[in-house]
């Protein structure tokens, strides 16, 4: 078995498991953001009356925080009223972030756990060796009311990425270039696990920006196996006690596919889908009106820090804006003591409280017919950030500090070169 299958049979009480088999499993961590009111209307529709674990459920508001609108703000009121009446021990609102920063901060993100989300980036938390994967209102509920969920056993697809990074190039442009390799739909329900050289002495950061990204090949969840990085970033927030599985040597993968990323250029997902991805060689010069680092992918103090080595001293292209939401306000109180906001805004960013924002196009940015922007962030599907009419670059948050600079898309390797030289 593959230790994402040993995760589930863990859970599921068996000794094996095996892919396509159907397993009823205890889940560990539960966590509904403010665009699912309705898992609290689906809930008490099921006859909920108390929820399974008040201390393993998570209220996060943060895609529509804060509210941008009456509708949203009559939600949150809603959902406090539920998380008040059910005394969850865990409910972050308009002042904590983005949910996928949110937990792993709190504590509530381990090795081994199977943590479920109404979130398609759920994902994110195979970083840390979670099984974590997204959920809809009505399988919400059921885990509300009963602290388990059906699973069907996915076969697992091995992701091997070896090499170096180059000055310049991130964990980002490795996403997206495998993306651009395998499709959008190259991993449904399924598994995928991310090894090899590359990974192996990954920080958190960048694990949970490919994991994060896993979904968008329709990925079930993913996994990267942690390293001691991971292991003291968890042991730093929770005392709870987690076992890594190891996966049997004989196990026997989907597929496999290998990378080497020792000559990997920055890479850009151009208009207007995530795996129409091209080297940024051939995407130069494409004019900027507009430009966001932030998200549950790209708004985490090393993303924020990227943008601040090219922009300290500097002042971003007249005719561009860019806005920088960090992901959770953990993240943005440690870019206010580097002093990587003040650099930024003398640049001349817009800052927005921590939250979704313009990732998914509700507030604090969004774009018209006819904009060009780059984006730090994960989807770029006509309409993801605003207008239909719109144009959405997904790049690194260091492509995205070097197009807002020129004013257009630049490599950033070489805004980086000249950075060091009158360093
Ligand atoms: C919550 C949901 C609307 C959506 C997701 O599930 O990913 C959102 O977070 C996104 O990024 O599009
Ligand atoms: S930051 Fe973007 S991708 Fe992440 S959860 Fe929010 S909307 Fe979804």
């Amino acid at each position: 078995m593959h230790a994402i299958q040993k995760i589930l049979a863990k859970a599921a009480g068996k000794e094996k498991v095996q892919a396509g088999e159907i397993v009823n499993c205890k889940i560990d961590f539960a966590e509904i953001n403010d665009l699912y009111l309705q898992t609290v209307y689906s809930f008490y529709e099921m006859g909920g009356k108390e929820v399974w674990d008040n201390e393993k459920i998570a209220f996060v508001f943060d895609h529509y925080s804060p509210a941008p609108t009456i509708k949203t703000a009559q939600n949150h009121k809603e959902m406090r009223a539920f998380a008040k009446e059910q005394n969850l021990k865990y409910h972050f609102d308009i002042n904590a972030g983005v949910c996928h920063q949110v937990m792993p901060e709190a504590g509530v993100v381990w090795p081994g756990m199977i943590l479920v989300a109404t979130d398609s980036h759920t994902t994110t938390h195979g970083a840390f060796g979670a099984f974590g994967t997204g959920l809809g209102a009505t399988d919400m509920a059921t885990v509300l009311i009963s602290g388990e969920l059906w699973f069907r056993v996915p076969e697992v697809i091995k992701i091997e990425i070896n090499g170096q990074l180059q000055k310049g190039v991130y964990a980002k442009d490795v996403i997206l270039h495998i993306l651009g390799k395998l499709k959008a739909d190259a991993a449904v329900y399924k598994a995928v696990e991310f090894s090899g050289s590359y990974v192996e002495d990954l920080g958190v950061a960048e694990r949970m920006t490919i994991c994060n990204m896993a979904v968008e090949m329709g990925a079930k969840t993913a996994y990267m196996k942690p390293n001691h990085k991971v292991i003291e970033y968890v042991q730093a927030r929770t005392d709870q006690e987690f076992i890594i599985q190891e996966t049997d040597e004989d196990f026997e993968y989907a597929e496999t596919h290998v990378f080497d990323v020792s000559q990997l250029s920055p890479q850009l997902a151009v208009p207007h889908s995530v795996d129409n991805v091209r080297s940024i060689e051939e995407v130069e010069k494409v004019k900027i009106d507009q430009a966001f680092i932030g998200s549950c992918t790209g708004g985490r103090l090393e993303d924020i820090e990227q943008a601040y080595k090219i922009l300290d001293g500097k002042k971003i292209h007249p005719d561009t804006r860019l806005v920088i939401i960090p992901a959770s306000t953990e993240v943005y109180q440690k870019a206010i003591e580097m002093g990587y906001v003040q650099s930024l805004m003398t640049a001349g960013a817009t800052f927005a409280a921590s939250g979704c924002g313009p990732c998914l196009g509700t507030h604090a940015g969004l774009l018209t017919e006819g904009e060009v922007c780059i984006t730090a962030t994960n989807r770029n599907f006509p309409g993801r950030m605003g207008s239909t009419g719109a144009q959405i670059y997904l790049g690194s948050p260091a492509s995205v500090a070097a197009a807002v600079l020129t004013g257009e898309i630049t490599d950033p390797r070489e805004v980086i070169k000249e950075v060091e030289a009158n360093a």
